[in-house]
C-alpha cells in the first residue's frame, strides 16, 4: 500500500493582539447605540479597518479545505453548500452594478467572501467615526430583511426549514456578511440585544459560523500557535448563570462530535477552541438562546456581547468541562436581561401594579384592544396625558356602496388589486411583501371579519409602552417580542386636505404626512439581491398605479401611539399605505410594519423622510 504524503507545511497566521498603539476603539455605549437606531447620516462605504492580511496560498487552502469538511453536526443542506465550494478557484468577476443596493455597496462587497466561504483573514474591527457604524448597521439590516425575504419565499413555497433554504441561497449569491474574514470581538454592525430566531440568520450576519454546533471558532491550520481558538458561542437558556445577572456565563462545552477520539466533549474541537481562547486571551461572542412562543421557530437568539474566556477545566457535570466566561466592561446592558425585565414588567401591568415611574397603565383609556402605558423616569414632563385627546383611528371617507358590487358577492377583487400576487398577508397575519398600497378586504367585499385579508382593522395587538426619552423627549417601544412583518398600529390624526399643508417641507410639523414617507416599503419581501437558480417568480413584481393622497392627518390635537415613534435612517419599522374596500383610494391608512424583530424594551423608529 503506497504511504500517504506528508502534510503540507502549516501556514502561519497570527492571532490578532491588541495593539497597543492602535486609535482606541469607540466603545458601543447605550447613548452611541441609541444614535445608531436613530441618526441620520450618509452611509461610508470605507468602513471597517482590518488588522492583518494573509495571501490565499495552495497550502492554506488545502488546509482550509480539510477544516470546512462537514460535520455530522450541520445541517444537511449547509453541509452540501460547503462541499460543493471550491475555495481554491480564482475569485470571481465583480457582480454587476445592480439597481439593489445591498449589492451594489462596495463596502457589502469587501465584507462577503467567495460564495459564502470563509476567509483566511483574521480581524479585530476597530471603528473609529461613528458613520462606519451606520452605514455597518444599514448593511447589516439589509443582509437580514434579504434572509427573511428568501425565508418566507421558500416557506410559502411549501419547504419545511425556509432558513436553511434561505442561508443556502444567500451564501451561493454571496450575500452573506463577513465571509472572507475571521472576526474576533464584535462584529461590525450588530449591536447587543439583536435577536434573531433563527441560527441561520446569526451565520448570515457574521455572529457564528456553524448552523448546529454551538461554539464558532477559527480551525487550528489558520493559527500560528497550531491551536484552534473559539470566537462564538450559543448558549441555551440553561447555562445561564442567575447568580451574577447574566455577566458570568457558566458553559458546561459542547458535546458534539470528537475531534480525535476519545472521550465524548472532551476533544471536541469546539470545546478545545474554547481552552484555547482562554490561554490566547482572545475574547467570545455570547448568544444566549431562549425558548420563544413569539418567534416562528419557538427559539430566540439574542446577541449578549463578548466575553472573555477566565477559567476553562473539567471536573463533576453533565459533560465533563467547565468553561467560565466573564462579560467584558463597556458595552451595552445584556439583551437577555431586558428580555426578563419586559416580563416582570408586564407581568406588573397585568396585575394593574403602577411600577415607579408610570403616569399612567393606558394612555388609550380603553381605545385600543391593548393598554398603552406611559413611562417617564427622567423628568416631570407628562405631556402625553395633558396635552392632546387619544384618538385611536383617523375618519376617513368610506365610498358609497357601489350597486356593482354587492355585499353579498362571496368574492372580491382585493387579491387582484394587490399586484396579482395573492393575499398580502400570510396565514400568521404578517405582511408578505411591501406595495405602494396594500389593498385589503372592507365591508363591501362579501367575507367575514375573519378574513385573512383584513389584518389591519383589527386595530393594535402587540404590547408597547411611550416612554420618555433623553434623545427624543418621547418615543415609543415594545414589551414583547414583534416579529418582522407584524402590524404595529397606525397613524390617527384630523384630516387636512394635502393641498393645504406643504409637501415639500422638511420638518415634522406636527402632521403625518403620507407624501413625505420614504417608499421604505420597497424594501420589505424584497429578494432580488440573491440570484436564485430554481426561481421562476425572480422578475419585478408589478403594482397598480396609486393615486396621490389626498389628505394629511393633523397630529397636534388629536393622536394615537404612532405620534410618539421617532426617526431613524436605520429604522425597525416602516409606514405602508393600506386601503380598504369601503374605503377611498386617495385616503389610505397609514399603517407601520415591523421590519425586524424588535425585542422588548428596544425603540420603534421609522424613517420620516425628515431632517
Ligand atoms: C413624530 S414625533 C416623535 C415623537 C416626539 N419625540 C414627541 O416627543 O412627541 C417627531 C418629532 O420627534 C423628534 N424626533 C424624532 N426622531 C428624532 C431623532 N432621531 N432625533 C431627535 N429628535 C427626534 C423631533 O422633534 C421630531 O420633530
Amino acid at each position: 500500500m503506497a504511504s500517504s504524503p506528508p502534510p503540507p507545511p502549516r501556514p502561519r497566521i497570527l492571532v490578532p493582539k491588541p495593539d497597543p498603539d492602535a486609535p482606541p476603539p469607540i466603545p458601543l455605549t447605550p447613548d452611541l447605540c441609541a444614535a445608531l437606531r436613530r441618526k441620520s447620516t450618509k452611509p461610508d462605504p470605507g468602513a471597517a479597518h482590518q488588522d492583518e492580511t494573509t495571501p490565499l496560498t495552495a497550502e492554506l487552502c488545502a488546509a482550509l479545505r480539510r477544516e470546512l469538511e462537514p460535520s455530522p453536526e450541520d445541517h444537511s443542506d449547509f453541509a452540501h453548500r460547503l462541499r460543493l465550494d471550491d475555495i481554491s478557484a480564482p475569485l470571481p468577476p465583480p457582480p454587476p452594478a445592480s439597481a439593489n443596493p445591498a449589492r451594489a455597496s462596495s463596502s457589502a462587497a469587501r465584507t462577503r467572501g467567495k460564495k459564502g466561504t470563509r476567509g483566511a483573514e483574521i480581524v479585530r474591527a476597530t471603528l473609529t467615526a461613528d458613520a462606519d457604524h451606520l452605514s455597518l448597521r444599514d448593511l447589516v439590516r439589509r443582509a437580514r430583511l434579504t434572509f427573511e425575504a428568501l425565508r418566507g419565499r421558500y416557506v410559502r413555497a411549501g419547504h419545511s426549514r425556509g432558513d436553511m433554504r434561505a442561508l443556502t441561497a444567500m451564501l451561493a449569491s454571496n450575500l452573506c456578511l463577513y465571509r472572507d474574514v475571521r472576526i474576533v470581538g464584535a462584529v461590525p454592525g450588530v449591536l447587543v440585544g439583536d435577536a434573531f430566531s433563527y441560527r441561520a440568520e446569526l451565520i448570515v450576519v457574521g455572529l457564528h459560523s456553524r448552523t448546529q454546533a454551538a461554539i464558532g471558532f477559527v480551525p487550528a491550520s489558520l493559527v500560528s500557535e497550531g491551536h484552534p481558538v473559539a470566537t462564538s458561542i450559543v448558549s441555551s437558556g440553561e447555562y445561564l448563570d442567575d447568580r451574577h445577572n447574566g455577566e458570568l456565563l457558566v458553559y458546561t462545552g459542547s458535546g458534539g462530535r470528537p475531534w480525535s477520539g476519545g472521550e465524548q466533549g472532551q476533544h471536541d474541537r469546539g470545546n478545545l477552541a474554547l481552552s484555547y481562547s482562554c490561554k490566547y486571551g482572545v475574547e467570545v461572542r455570547v448568544i444566549r438562546c431562549h425558548d420563544c412562543n413569539a418567534s416562528p421557530s419557538g427559539k430566540l437568539y439574542i446577541y449578549d456581547g463578548v466575553y472573555k474566556v477566565e477559567s476553562s477545566t473539567y471536573g463533576p457535570g453533565k459533560s465533563g468541562r467547565e468553561v467560565n466566561l466573564v462579560r467584558l466592561p463597556g458595552q451595552d446592558p445584556l439583551g437577555s436581561n431586558a428580555w426578563r425585565d419586559a416580563k416582570k414588567l408586564t407581568d406588573a401591568l397585568d396585575s394593574n401594579i403602577r411600577p415607579p415611574g408610570y403616569l399612567t397603565l393606558d394612555l388609550s383609556r380603553g381605545k385600543e384592544a391593548v393598554r398603552i402605558p406611559v413611562c417617564n423616569t427622567l423628568d416631570q414632563d407628562r405631556s402625553p396625558l395633558d396635552d392632546t385627546e387619544y384618538l385611536a383611528r383617523p375618519e376617513l371617507p368610506l365610498v358609497p356602496p357601489r350597486l356593482e358590487r354587492p355585499s353579498s358577492l362571496r368574492t372580491c377583487a382585493c387579491k387582484k388589486r394587490n399586484g396579482g400576487g395573492g393575499l398580502a398577508y400570510n396565514s400568521d397575519g404578517m405582511l408578505v411583501r411591501g406595495m405602494p398600497v396594500v389593498y385589503e378586504c372592507g365591508a363591501l367585499c362579501g367575507c367575514p371579519a375573519s378574513c385573512p385579508n383584513r389584518v389591519t382593522q383589527r386595530g393594535m395587538t402587540r404590547r408597547l409602552e411611550v416612554f420618555r426619552s433623553k434623545e427624543t423627549e418621547w418615543g415609543v417601544r415594545a414589551l414583547e417580542l414583534i416579529q418582522p412583518g407584524a402590524f404595529i398600529c397606525e397613524f390617527s390624526g384630523d384630516l387636512v386636505a394635502a393641498a393645504d399643508v406643504d409637501g415639500a417641507s422638511t420638518d415634522w410639523n406636527g402632521y403625518a404626512d403620507p407624501r413625505k414617507f420614504p417608499a421604505r416599503w420597497k424594501e420589505w419581501g424584497d429578494f432580488s439581491a440573491a440570484a436564485l437558480p430554481d426561481d421562476d417568480d425572480n422578475g419585478p413584481p408589478l403594482f397598480p398605479p396609486c393615486p396621490e393622497p389626498a389628505y394629511v392627518l393633523d397630529v397636534s390635537k388629536r393622536r394615537n401611539l404612532a405620534s410618539y415613534i421617532c426617526h431613524s435612517t436605520v429604522p425597525n419599522s416602516f409606514v405602508q399605505l393600506v386601503v380598504r374596500g369601503d374605503e377611498s383610494d386617495s385616503c389610505p391608512h397609514l399603517a407601520v410594519f415591523a421590519m425586524e424583530n424588535i425585542p422588548p424594551m428596544c425603540e420603534l423608529s421609522i424613517d420620516y423622510g425628515i431632517d
